[in-house]
């Protein structure tokens, strides 16, 4: 079989600081107002009163989304979307191109290498720069599966189980357990600057949902690099009689040694994940030997499918489960091939978590969602990630 080779890569944007409203897409956070995922969760400047209420207020919607088009000189396209935005655009088209154009649709890997080592002097372990890698890498993985005409899981080597179960994110438990999920994640809303109060305030509401969703159903709390060994340390225990699953990336991504405390210091079967906000391989595997018992990329963000294979790999060797950051389809088809992942996220994006509203909504047409908390393979039997671009209200403001 020829195949084609890359003609040429676009770069697009939706959304961020420079559009006139949210445009949510790949960067979910990009919310209109009055929405679940802005109301008073904490963070690492929640110690700063004017940025405890909101994420936005303090510029988590700042970079927008990122889309990157790769088009082979067959005419086939292949895309894929993230967070990154107009900047984004500005490193695909004047510094990522050189390592696409002109090459094979099969090329992923070199391109990936070339293009995690040609950003080294300014890309650190994550972050934009890795955002706008991952994008190109996965754009490139829908292209080649949209010339081979074969969907990206089994580009990969096929599913290791039929179906795939979720756990959904967001602030009702209750009405995720009612939709089929088998599990509820709640953002932690007060953190070390509120003190033991704020932790009796966690607790309160853990206890709400444990006593509506009975004894088994999945709780968890993510803390979105809030916290400090101390804070954690004290929230886990007492959370521990509500049978809380995993306290989720309780302190920033660098902060490794107090990851390993952190899972010495935690209750007897609660565990501790964390690595949504961790990029490149290097990265994973020093988070993998703090010994914490699930990592947590985001395919979108840690250096793409390419980075994501590699960490899940990493993982299994360690007897460790890899679950990605709630990334759509992005990482249900890698998700469906790696053993050490039992279950994946649902990222509840409607404002009240009523509904099914699909993560990257509206950029991403025919974007599936689980039904009753679950995901057969077949749903993904589509060429690449099997989904098409909403080409409405983008924005490509580089050429090259
Ligand atoms: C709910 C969390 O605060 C983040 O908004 C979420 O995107 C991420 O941390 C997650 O695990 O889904
Ligand atoms: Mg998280």
């Amino acid at each position: 079989m020829s195949l084609p080779k890359i003609k040429t890569v676009r770069a697009y944007f939706a959304g961020g600081a420079t559009a006139d409203k949210a445009a949510a897409g790949g960067d979910y956070h990009d919310q209109g107002a009055n929405h679940w995922i802005d109301d008073h969760v904490a963070t690492p400047m929640s110690k700063y009163k004017q940025y405890e209420q909101s994420r936005q207020s303090f510029g988590i919607n700042v970079l927008g989304t990122l889309i990157v088009e790769v088009e082979a000189d067959n005419g086939q396209t292949g895309f894929a979307i993230t967070t990154g935005g107009e900047m984004g655009c500005f490193i695909v088209e004047k510094h990522l191109n050189r390592f696409l154009e002109g090459r094979c649709v099969s090329d992923i890997k070199l391109i990936h290498d070339q293009m995690m080592n040609a950003t080294l002097y300014y890309a650190g372990s994550g972050g934009l720069v890795m955002n706008t890698i991952s994008c190109v890498d996965l754009a490139l993985w829908d292209l080649f599966g949209k010339v081979t005409d074969l969907p990206v899981y089994k580009l990969l080597g096929g599913a290791v189980r039929d179906e795939l179960q979720f756990y959904a994110t967001g602030a009702r438990p209750d009405l995720a357990q009612q939709m089929g999920f088998i599990g509820g994640k709640m953002a932690v809303q007060w953190g070390p600057h509120d003190g033991d109060e704020g932790i009796r305030k966690e607790v309160a509401r853990i206890a709400h949902y444990r006593e509506s969703c009975g004894p088994d159903f999945w709780l968890m709390l993510d803390c979105w690099m809030s916290q400090d060994v101390n804070f954690a340390t004290k929230l886990a225990h007492a959370c521990a009689p509500y049978n809380v699953k995993w306290l989720e990336e309780c302190l920033p991504p660098q902060q490794f040694e107090g990851y390993a405390q952190l899972k010495q210091q935690a209750p007897q079967g609660m565990l501790i994940t964390s690595g949504e906000h961790h990029g490149t391989l290097q990265s994973f595997r020093t988070l993998a030997e703090t010994g914490i018992d699930i990592l947590q990329p985001d395919v979108g963000w840690c250096g793409g499918l390419t980075t994501l294979v590699e960490v899940a790999a990493l993982a299994k060797s360690r007897g460790q489960l890899v679950v990605p950051h709630g990334s759509s389809v992005y990482s249900h088809h890698a998700v469906f091939t790696f053993t050490n992942s039992p279950f994946s996220e649902f990222l509840m994006t409607s404002p009240d978590c009523s509904t099914l509203r699909p993560q990257f909504d509206p950029l991403l047409i025919n974007e599936p969602v689980p039904v009753n908390g679950r995901m057969h393979k077949s749903v993904l039997d589509k060429p690449g990630f099997g989904v098409e671009l909403n080409r409405d209200g983008l924005k490509r403001p580089y050429q090259h």
